[in-house]
């Protein structure tokens, strides 16, 4: 199985350029002012305009304004959108493209029921639950509570790393894999060899 990856946290044209230069299928741009991997409208879009074709840009959002949204995708026609908030399926559609929703995984969570909730979304992201931090945290949670039969195609972050990236698309079996810290030396700025690493074992699988 072809495993896709997704780099996010993406902060400057370097890192992007690197990342899709070494595999990455799709860059995570954070547009959560409050994280140390936030972005301006201005500087993503500044950098998506250089990215290579087949490399999906990705915008991500915690219950942001409309008014947030809406200018970063008046400056590409390439967005596709991650809401790893409390948005509701109704508000992850209103912009008229496509998306991602992400769930932080507790184990009263019911996947089924929340991939039928978001049944108009592209891929359900699961990520770790850390109360108070929305995404990004640099851990893992139990994969033995994904469902096999989960309808949706499933993006699976939290913790991955170059040390257990081939343990956990073995096991999972995702469609994508998505990392932040994992492959940082520091926030906000990637690791270049890492970044290549976690490509290579991701897509070895
Ligand atoms: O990266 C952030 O700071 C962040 C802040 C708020 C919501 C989401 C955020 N990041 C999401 C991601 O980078 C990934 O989709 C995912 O959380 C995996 O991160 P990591 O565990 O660091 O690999």
């Amino acid at each position: 199985m072809n495993c896709r990856v997704k780099i996010c946290g993406i902060t400057n044209l370097d890192d992007a350029m690197q990342a899709s230069n070494a595999g990455a299928d799709a860059l995570g741009f954070v547009f959560y002012e409050k994280s140390p991997r936030y972005v301006t409208p201005k500087t993503a879009n500044d950098i998506i305009a250089q990215l290579p074709p087949f490399i999906t840009p990705v915008a991500l959002f915690v219950d942001a304004d409309d008014q947030l949204v809406q200018s970063v995708i008046a400056g590409s026609p390439r967005w596709v959108l991650q809401f790893h908030g409390e948005e509701s399926p109704e508000q992850c559609l209103q912009y008229g493209q496509p998306y991602f929703k992400a769930i932080r995984m507790k184990s009263d969570v019911d996947l089924l029921l929340e991939a039928e909730r978001y049944d108009t979304a592209t891929a359900i992201l699961l990520d770790a639950y850390k109360p108070g931090v929305p995404g990004g945290t640099g851990e893992t949670f139990d994969w033995h509570l994904i469902p096999s039969n989960l309808p949706k195609p499933l993006i699976l972050a939290g913790g991955l790393t170059v040390e257990n990236i081939h343990h956990a698309v073995a096991s999972v079996q995702p469609y994508a894999v998505d990392v932040s810290g994992g492959v940082e030396k520091e926030k906000g700025k990637k690791d270049p060899l890492k970044v290549t690493q976690f490509i290579n074992g991701a897509k070895r699988g």
